[in-house]
């Protein structure tokens, strides 16, 4: 079986990643990158494409306006080239679709042997996949990632959010199969669009836990940490996401700023993306909220948001969470939660937003408590529960070790593998390779 992923969003390339780098690349990049190593593991898998936009941009990396870049002996990106060579947040890339699906359907017309399915990631990619199979009748797998129908019960005030439930709804409405990550997906949100059917070709399928590098020595990061820190030794409240709105990355410190006895406790760290210069202005708003808050003097020796970061430096400060601290996603709302099953594969309990995915991740490794992310008393106050309860700490950790190969990238390439594999069947015995899926 020949598998193309297609997103055109975010700077997708070979790891090591540098997530956060802009607002779009987080969570889908992981999952696409890990998804596609694993799908090409599979015996059954002859060969894995992702397929992405190419760009040029000096300070997103090189990589990017390379028309191919090799991921495995039978796994690799391809660029699409479009008139626009500038970087595109997921917001502008509307405009460029039209020329994008041209030239993506151009890359498929001459390339010699055509993909048996397309798994696409967001609904532009889907935008993309669904004219493909209209030309070329190749199977469409989506998967929405963070379907704007709930974005916009938590930011009505978001721009552009209608246009994007419409291309949402269109991909629902029109892949062949839907693969969401959470019950709460197939079973509520992707029930909102109002697609007739649309359950009946939804598979809930979560991820695993994205790889990271093994916590070795420290890191030139978590040793100028020290320095930053009034008092290193003590535990940390941790948080990793893109500074955007959504992540409510400024309600974590002023859980913290309500709540001195944590203060007192523990450290806070935030990791929010990379500072570069290439920022979108929701970014550079949000950092600069938190640069704000970090200047309150009460914050002053116990609160580090360091402008960059590494795979290394992320392990470095899991392993150090685990060591008492904690991990916090208050975000409004989370689809899934990539950080909180790395979280858990660190040994490290979480305090996680209970609107989305967490909820079915905690339930699933018990390995912290869910809070209202519009209540700083009440996320502080959990904090405080889980870091300064040493046999709590315990409890959640072990929970978490031992339940967290429920999140597993190899099952989730069988399950995948075999779906795409009934939905392709038709078009494998046409073309005499049904033996090979
Ligand atoms: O400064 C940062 C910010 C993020 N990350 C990493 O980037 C990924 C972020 O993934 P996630 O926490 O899942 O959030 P999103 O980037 O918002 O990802 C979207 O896509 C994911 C995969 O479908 C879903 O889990 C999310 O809910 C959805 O919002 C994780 O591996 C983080 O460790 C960093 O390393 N540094
Ligand atoms: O926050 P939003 O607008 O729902 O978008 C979700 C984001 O998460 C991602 O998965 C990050 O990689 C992208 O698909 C998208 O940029």
């Amino acid at each position: 079986m020949y598998i193309m992923h297609l997103a055109l969003g975010g700077c997708l390339k070979a790891p090591p990643v540098l997530f956060g780098v802009t607002a779009d690349t987080g969570g889908h990049i992981a999952y696409v990158l890990e998804a596609a190593l694993a799908q090409a593991r599979l015996q059954q898998v002859e060969r894995v494409s992702i397929v992405t936009r190419l760009f040029e941009d000096a300070r997103l990396g090189t990589a990017h306006d390379r028309p191919h870049e090799p991921l495995g002996e039978r796994i690799g990106i391809d660029r699409i080239a479009t008139g626009r060579r500038e970087y595109l947040e997921k917001e502008a890339l509307a405009l460029d679709l039209p020329d994008f699906i041209e030239a993506f359907c151009a890359h498929l017309a001459s390339s010699p042997r055509l993909p048996d399915v397309i798994h696409a990631h967001f609904s532009d990619a889907a935008a993309a996949a669904l004219a493909a199979r209209s030309r070329f009748g190749i199977p469409v797998v989506y998967t929405p990632h963070a379907l704007a129908i709930d974005k916009r019960i938590v930011q009505p005030d978001c721009g552009g959010l209608d246009t994007r439930i419409e291309a949402e709804r269109l991909a629902i409405a029109q892949a062949d199969a839907i693969i969401v990550s959470t019950r709460d997906e197939a079973e509520r949100q992707v029930r909102a669009y109002g697609v007739a059917g649309a359950t009946a070709r939804t598979m809930t399928l979560p991820p695993g836990v994205p790889r990271r590098a093994r916590p070795g020595q420290e890191t030139r990061l978590a040793a100028r940490l020290l320095e930053r820190l009034r008092d290193p030794r003590k535990p940390i409240v941790l948080a990793i996401a893109r500074p955007v709105r959504k992540k409510n990355l400024a309600g974590l410190v002023h859980a913290y700023l309500a709540t001195p006895a944590l203060i007192e406790h523990a450290n806070l760290v935030i990791l929010a993306g990379q500072r570069t210069g290439a920022a979108s202005a929701e970014e550079a708003e949000v950092v600069g909220e938190l640069e704000r808050l970090q200047d309150d003097e009460r914050l002053r020796g116990c609160m580090a948001l360091p402008p960059c970061h590494d795979a290394d430096d992320v392990a470095a400060l899991y392993a150090k969470a685990a060591r008492g601290g904690v991990f916090v996603n208050a975000a409004l709302h989370e689809p899934f939660g990539l950080t909180l099953i790395e979280a858990a594969a660190a040994g490290v309990p979480v305090v996680a937003t209970r609107h989305g995915g967490p909820s079915e991740i905690v339930a699933t490794l018990g390995h912290g408590l869910l809070v209202d992310p519009c209540d700083p008393a009440a996320i502080g106050a959990a904090c405080l529960e889980i870091s300064s309860d040493k046999d709590l700490h315990r409890r959640l950790s072990k929970a978490a070790l031992r339940h967290v190969g429920h999140y597993d990238w190899d099952r989730y390439a069988r399950l995948s593998v075999s779906l795409y594999a009934g939905l392709c069947q038709p078009r494998l015995q046409s073309t005499g390779r049904v033996a090979a899926a």
